[in-house]
């Protein structure tokens, strides 16, 4: 194999010239003794690969079988996973223009069934959210299983995010109704009472305790941050007369927000736990069922993150959870940086967010989130309302094409539908525009050189991390500029991949890794083909067992140009596929 590689190494008393280091493990700066007086120097230096005179023997890989179970396999198992989708993707559309973005569906109703789901993995599904706030754990628990079922028998890959319910306000269900019409001046009344069955006419009732009161007078209701509107005209007891004024379709379980002289209300329900009783016991289920990543809705604080990710890592066989904070109140724009930083990832909850906050201040949050998150290097959904009218209608609107190439063009990772795959009439459909749009987009990015200036800071406090980060930003600056067709990371626990993806290149990033549940975490980065693949701490039997493999599924030929990275061994190898 001809292969170029710069191995970083230090240079203390001992380095032969040809001999790579494996990275230094001591994870400060100040106990790195013996170099911690002196400047420390690091080299790039270009050494064959083959030249090696101590390659490692061949190592013993413990990889997670799927199912739950941990094996032990040896290195040389002779089997790469790949999700059959991507890999079609991959074929079909070539190295460059595969897509890079990654799309959450969330499921209910409309696509809850076998074949439904199978039509969403086939469409370019890589994750699957299930909203606690609606449905029963058993109807979960069944979509969990037939997924899990699909990526089994079927070659998919789709992971699973579980979005807690959060203690937010919100209506009852409407009696089994879908939808009910609330016309401009008709009167409503708002309870707290339960109404077994028959619950009187325009009468809805709410989850929250508190809510008679809290509202006063004057005070305006919002349904779905501004569907639906009310003025309060009258209290009596637990109920709250209120009258329609702005008419419009009320939804089962829709979210409440009341505002006063301008201002969104919320000392009483801030009072309210982020993660409620009934929240914990989903997030046992979540657990139980391990799911791949759990958003937590109406997040406020670092705090709560931490406790939760302590609460998984107790809990948790692999504490392998991904906790994704849902940025969707005030509070949280506040403590953006510091949720972020707590949190694997967060989602730019726009429903929720566009009631708490003035609509035209949506898109700049938006803005802002995504840029704090890819600083951060941490993942980054944007959701809600991305093809609304694809609830009712097979086309978008322009706008709504303008929004989704929006959220493509500042680099999130992922796009979610909502309601349009939950219980709209098209979800495959607005799957397909959520994927053309991106591939569209993506190229678009990428054949007018808009390389962004974006600064990406140090993210790691050790040295060792702070090296990984510098191989991936220089790695992914060397593929863009020699045009290479692939990057390939081998990574145990994901860190390297997510630092490549972070970079964004113009190539597609292959991220090998030993675990199952890391290979499917890793479906939510921009740009990252996650593959599951038994491998050593020795790079060249690595790329060549990669490169024969890959070969004979027809995914790479003779000539490409790779650039290979490894948290194994720090270094940067470029060659051409032999
Ligand atoms: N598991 C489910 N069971 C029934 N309906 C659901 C389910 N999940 C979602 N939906 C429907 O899809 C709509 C959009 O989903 P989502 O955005 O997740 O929830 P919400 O509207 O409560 O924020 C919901 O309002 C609800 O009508
Ligand atoms: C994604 C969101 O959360 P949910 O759909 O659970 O309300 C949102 O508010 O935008
Ligand atoms: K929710
Ligand atoms: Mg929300």
């Amino acid at each position: 194999m001809s292969s170029q590689s710069l191995h970083f190494f230090t240079p203390s008393s001992t380095a032969c010239p040809n001999i790579t280091f494996p990275k230094p493990s001591l994870p400060f700066p100040n106990r790195r003794s013996p170099f911690a007086s002196s400047p420390r120097t690091f080299s790039i230096r270009a050494v064959s690969a083959s030249s090696d005179p101590n390659p490692a023997p061949p190592p013993v890989v413990v990889a997670d079988n799927g199912a739950g179970s941990r094996v032990v396999a040896a290195a040389d198992s002779s089997s790469i996973d790949v999700d059959k989708v991507t890999e079609a993707e991959l074929k079909e559309n070539g190295f460059r223009s595969s897509r890079r973005t990654k799309l959450v569906c969330t499921i209910g109703p409309a696509t809850c069934g076998s074949e439904q789901l199978e039509a969403l993995a086939v469409g370019g599904m890589n994750v699957a959210r299930i909203n606690m706030c609606h449905g029963t754990r058993e109807w979960h628990k069944r979509v969990i299983e037939r997924v899990r079922r699909l990526n089994e028998e079927k070659g998919y890959a789709v992971a699973i995010m579980m979005d807690t319910e959060g203690s937010e306000i919100h209506m009852g269900d409407l009696g089994g109704a879908p939808s009910v019409k609330a016309e401009d001046g008709e009167v409503w009344t708002l309870s707290v009472r339960a109404y077994d069955g028959n619950r009187p006419e325009r009468t809805i009732t709410v989850n929250y305790d508190g809510f008679a009161e809290d509202v006063q007078v004057g005070d305006e209701l919002l349904v779905d941050g501004g569907m639906v509107r009310f003025e309060v005209i009258e209290k009596i007891g637990p109920d709250v007369k209120c009258m329609c004024t702005d008419p419009g379709l009320l939804l089962p379980r829709a979210n409440l927000t009341f505002w006063r002289d301008g201002s969104l209300v919320r000392e009483r329900n801030a009072m309210l736990p982020t993660i409620s009783a009934k929240d914990w016991l989903d997030i046992d289920f979540g657990i139980a069922e391990s799911v791949d990543f759990i958003a937590v809705s109406f997040v406020k604080s670092a705090d709560v993150i931490n406790h939760l990710k302590s609460y998984i890592a107790a809990r948790s066989r692999d504490n392998d959870i991904a906790v994704i904070a849902k940025i969707e109140s005030i509070d949280s724009l506040k403590n953006l940086k510091e949720i972020i930083e707590a949190s694997d990832g967060a989602m730019v909850a726009r429903g929720d967010l566009g009631a708490q906050i003035p609509l035209e201040q949506v898109p700049a949050a938006q803005q802002r989130i995504v840029e704090v998150c890819r600083q951060l290097n941490k993942p980054v959904i944007v959701a809600s309302q991305l093809l609304e009218s694809m609830i009712e209608y097979p086309t978008p609107t322009r706008a709504e094409v303008a929004d989704v190439s929006e959220a493509v063009r500042q680099r999130s990772d992922a796009l979610m539908l909502s309601g349009e795959s939950a219980m709209g009439q098209f979800p495959d459909k607005a799957l397909t525009v959520l994927r053309s749009v991106s591939v569209r987009i993506e190229k678009w990015w990428r054949d007018g050189k808009h390389h962004e200036a974006m600064e990406l800071p140090a993210v790691g406090s050790s040295f060792s991390d702070r090296i990984s980060e510098e191989i991936c930003t220089s790695a992914a600056k060397m593929a863009n500029n020699l045009e290479v067709d692939a990057l390939f990371v081998y990574t145990k626990t994901g860190h390297m991949a997510s630092l490549l993806s972070r970079c964004r290149p113009d190539c597609p990033i292959f991220a090998f890794t030993t675990s199952t549940s890391v290979r499917r975490r890793l479906n939510l980065q921009w740009g990252l083909i996650p593959f599951r693949l038994g491998f050593s701490d020795d790079m060249e039997s690595n790329l060549n067992r990669t490169f024969s493999l890959l070969k004979a599924r027809g995914m790479i030929k003779s000539g490409d140009l790779v650039i290979a990275v490894s948290d194994m061994l720090q270094s940067i190898q470029v060659m051409n596929v032999p």
